[in-house]
């Protein structure tokens, strides 16, 4: 018994054996959706995934990877990494932070707690800085949330805010940034009306600056940092407004990349740097992206760059975004508390398991996806002498449709290894292709991706075959199926000048889960008792393979097994 009278040690499977090794696969942003042009899995040559689907009903399903399956608010919410992840490591839906804090904005909840009483103290002297990406995608942030929290902190005090924007582009539309800023400029000035001093006071671009992941390049939050605290960037203009469409125009502009700049007042000075005595709160729910930003406004001793000037600032962030480094130390609102994960059961229960990951370029990289998320937004490791996370460093400096085959061959190879080592018992693995080369929204190269990351799983499961092992291959979210903006019929929408929509962003499409190998007992099938399962029902599967139950308060396993 652990604490609380918690047993971690997990009943025997009635029928299924342990230690057949199992590889556990997620496609990033790998959906299921209507063959056509703009489906780049389709387009591409997919022998392996296509033979796999060729097991339905048995060996191969759909499950929702998006809303409420996921603990998303609605079910017009797309999917994501870090739901989908959370969803397939913890094997239950929690409410996730773009819910609570939708929840603590509507009660008034957040306005009572420790949070926003920490902050509230600078509002009578100082700024009230937010910071954060601005847009209604949903993955990250939200503007209604942004526009709800403008409100209220100025009916309770704040006198002078300043909001630091990131542009997106990413989870919406690129060029929708002119939008968001009009509306979020219209704000403000009602406030201004209401003799509040509201100002958009620095951006730029979110894979440019500020939102890295998993310390990939320090000197995105460097650049945000500079524009934001220090009130310094290579572009200057009036307003953001001007700046955005002065910056869009320039040749090849993306608003995920548009470089960062600050708004200057007519005598050319900064209106909105951080200084002592301000309040600072980073509006990201979601963690991945903001976690290196926390750290930087946090930390007393940091060495990742030179921070020039550090001011004495309350800091608080719209969630907790490292519950193990308890990162940031003041938050709004509570974050999910995604505990007794499978990866946690598992480990206590004697599986090794090894997580191998990319480390992408400009920005990302998964490197948390089948780890940090996986393991319920905790870093580090439960057992570091069962666990081996190995990362394979990205191309940096590009954006990945000038190399979309990505590390996915290198990631398959050291998966291949680990499975042949004998020493692992499930060897977890995240190819990143479908999704990071699908946010570019290049077609051409998303359909090379898909065509790479089939390559990839093929590696993977001829070790499988190799081991006598298990697989179960899926994906956390859509993403390369479908890269058309579309109408409720489902027509491609085009612009202005007939050209079609890229969609850059994820999508509402289910993905795949298919399970086969040479160790999986050949009564094994899926059931066809569950009408709508989702994510969350994997990670019991999941424990069936390795031939344990799992909790009974987990989502009920996929698979049935038939005598035979
Ligand atoms: O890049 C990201 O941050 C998100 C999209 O905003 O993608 P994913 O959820 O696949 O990590
Ligand atoms: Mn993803
Ligand atoms: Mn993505």
């Amino acid at each position: 018994m652990g604490r609380s009278g918690l047993s971690w040690t997990l009943p025997d499977h009635p029928k299924l054996p342990k230690g057949k090794p199992v590889a556990v696969v997620v496609l990033d942003g790998w959906g299921e959706a209507n063959a056509d042009q703009y489906n780049c899995i389709h387009v591409a040559q997919t022998p392996v995934m296509d033979s796999l689907k060729n097991g339905a009903p048995e060996k191969w399903r759909l499950v929702k990877a998006h809303g409420t399956a996921v603990g998303l608010p609605s079910d017009d919410d797309m999917g994501n990494s870090e739901v989908g992840h959370n969803a397939l490591g913890a094997g239950r839906i929690f409410a996730q932070g773009a819910k609570l804090v939708d929840q603590a904005l509507a009660s008034g909840k957040i306005y009572e707690g420790d949070g926003f009483n920490y902050i509230k103290e600078s509002f009578e002297n100082g700024t009230l800085h937010l910071i954060g990406l601005l847009s209604d995608g949903g993955v990250h942030s939200r503007l209604d949330q942004l526009q709800l929290l403008l409100k209220g902190a100025s009916e309770r005090g704040a006198k002078r805010i300043r909001v630091h924007i990131l542009t997106d582009g990413r989870d919406v539309l690129d060029g929708s940034s002119v939008g968001f800023v009009e509306t979020l400029e219209n704000d403000l000035s009602e406030l201004r009306g209401k003799g509040v001093d509201a100002q958009i006071a620095s951006g730029g671009g979110r894979m440019y600056v500020t939102m890295d992941r998993y310390e990939n390049d320090w000197d995105v939050v460097k650049r945000g940092w500079d524009a934001q605290v220090l009130g310094e960037a290579p572009y200057k203009f009036k307003s953001a407004l001007e700046a955005v469409k002065t910056l869009r125009a320039q040749p090849n502009a993306n608003d995920q990349y548009l470089p960062p700049f600050v708004i200057v007042d007519d005598s050319g000075k900064p209106v909105g740097p951080v200084l002592d005595g301000d309040a600072v709160v980073t509006i990201n729910f979601r963690a991945d992206r903001m976690v290196m930003l926390a750290k930087a406004l946090e930390y007393a001793d940091f060495d990742k760059f030179d921070r020039v000037r550090v001011p004495k600032i309350r800091y608080a962030g719209m969630l907790q975004y490292d519950g193990e480094l308890k990162l940031p130390s003041i938050y709004l609102v509570s974050p999910p508390e995604i505990d007794r994960t499978s990866g946690e059961y598992l480990v206590k229960n004697g599986i090794r398991t090894f997580a191998c990951r990319q480390s992408c370029v400009i920005e990302t990289v998964k490197f948390g996806h089948v780890t940090f998320f996986w393991n319920g937004n905790r870093s580090g490791y439960f057992d570091e002498s069962k666990e081996e996370y190995v990362e394979v460093p990205s191309d940096s400096g590009i954006t990945f449709n000038v190399a979309p085959k990505m590390k996915a061959l290198e990631i398959a190879e050291k998966a291949r290894d680990a499975l042949l080592s004998g020493k692992f018992d499930q060897v977890r693995v995240n190819l990143p292709n479908g999704d990071m080369v699908g946010h570019t929204g290049d077609i051409e190269a998303t359909v090379v991706a898909c065509k790479v990351a089939d390559e990839a799983v093929k590696i993977i499961l001829d070790a499988v075959e190799q081991v006598g092992g298990i697989y179960l291959v899926t994906a956390d979210h859509g993403n390369a199926e479908d890269m058309v903006k579309r109408n409720k019929s489902g027509k491609p929408l085009l612009d202005k000048n007939g050209g079609i929509q890229i969609l850059t962003s994820h999508t509402l499409q289910p993905v795949p889960v298919a399970i086969g190998g040479p160790g999986l007992h050949p009564g094994v099938k899926f059931r066809t008792d569950i009408q709508t399962p989702g994510l969350a029902n994997v990670a019991a599967t999941v424990m069936n393979l390795h031939g344990f139950e799992a909790p009974s308060d987990y989502e009920t396993t996929l698979i049935e097994v038939a005598d035979n």
